[in-house]
């Protein structure tokens, strides 16, 4: 056991907070060092075994981030951006690698986030399971064989907790399928349709956000033509194939240099 990676689990409290701990702790492979939550949370100062209704783990919550990342070799962050930006900047202090699964990043995060790169090893995508990672190639590949006869569309469903809307796996999904087009994301986003929006413009690629009760999280990439559609499908049922790959970049960047990684380094796709 002492020989295992220590991981710190930073917005502790949280849905995948919980997922993250319990994965760590049966996972066999790393061990949990510290859990950190937002000043004023009521985990903050509580053994986290307890707060989460079990027996003690003699792993106390923390609302001080730098003293937690000091003990540990890898910090697993799922929060907020303005969080994920601080801890970038702490987890390359402590030389401990970073992994990000924080989504509703801004360019001005992703600047911060890629300086703090320079000093440590970070891993950063939008969905950490295998098989979103798979789609996100799969959707590069089949927009590369198709003309922009083929509309793209992609369409996702979340919980109603949710804050951040297009999700970051459909920013993904977007990207791989502007890559297989040869063309910039933002040069043919199209999210938020509403009102007089227009006819369609060709080469586009449309967004669509669902939000409702307790979906883990559902994508489809539509690629629609005249007289024949494609849809490929991801639905999640368990938040535990996030916690998974999110444990695996942490292993996998122990020995890594410092850089700027995604699951697609991690997963060898
Ligand atoms: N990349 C992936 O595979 C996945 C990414 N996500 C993303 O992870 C993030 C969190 O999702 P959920 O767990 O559903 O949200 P949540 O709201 O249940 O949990 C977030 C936690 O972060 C904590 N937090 C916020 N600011 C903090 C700070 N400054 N210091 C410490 N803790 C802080 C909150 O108190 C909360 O407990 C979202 O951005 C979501 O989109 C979620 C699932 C999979
Ligand atoms: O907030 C969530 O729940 C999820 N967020 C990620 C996203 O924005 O794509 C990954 C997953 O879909 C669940």
């Amino acid at each position: 056991m002492g020989d295992l990676p220590g991981i710190v689990i930073t917005g502790a409290s949280g849905r995948m907070g919980q997922m993250l701990i319990r994965t760590v702790l049966e996972s066999g492979k790393a061990k949990l060092v510290g859990a950190v939550e937002r000043a004023g949370s009521p985990w903050v100062g509580r053994d986290v075994g307890e707060a989460m209704g079990g027996a003690a783990l003699g792993v106390i919550c923390t609302d001080d981030p730098l003293e937690a990342f000091a003990k540990a070799q890898a910090v697993i962050d799922f929060t907020a951006p303005a969080a994920t930006v601080e801890f970038a900047a702490l987890a390359a202090q402590a030389r401990a690698v970073h992994v990000i699964g924080t989504t509703g990043l801004e360019a001005e995060h992703l600047a911060k986030i890629a300086a703090a790169a320079h000093h440590a090893v970070i891993v950063r995508a939008g969905n950490m399971s295998l098989g979103v990672n798979l789609l996100v190639k799969l959707t590069q590949k089949v927009a590369q064989a198709l003309d922009a006869d083929w509309d793209i569309e992609i369409i996702e469903a979340h919980h109603n907790r949710k804050v951040d809307a297009p999700s970051g796996t459909a920013l993904m999904l977007g990207e791989a399928a502007a890559e297989g087009r040869g063309v910039a994301l933002a040069d043919v986003r199209d999210s938020g349709r509403d009102g007089i929006t227009g006819a369609r413009q060709r080469g586009d690629i449309g967004f669509s956000a669902i939000r409702g009760g307790d979906i883990v999280g559902e994508h489809d990439v539509l690629f629609a033509s005249p007289g024949e559609r494609i849809v490929l499908r991801h639905v999640a049922t368990d938040r535990a194939i996030f916690a998974r790959g999110a444990l695996k970049a942490a292993l996998w960047g122990q020995d890594k240099a410092p850089g700027a990684y995604d699951m697609l380094d991690v997963l060898g796709l």
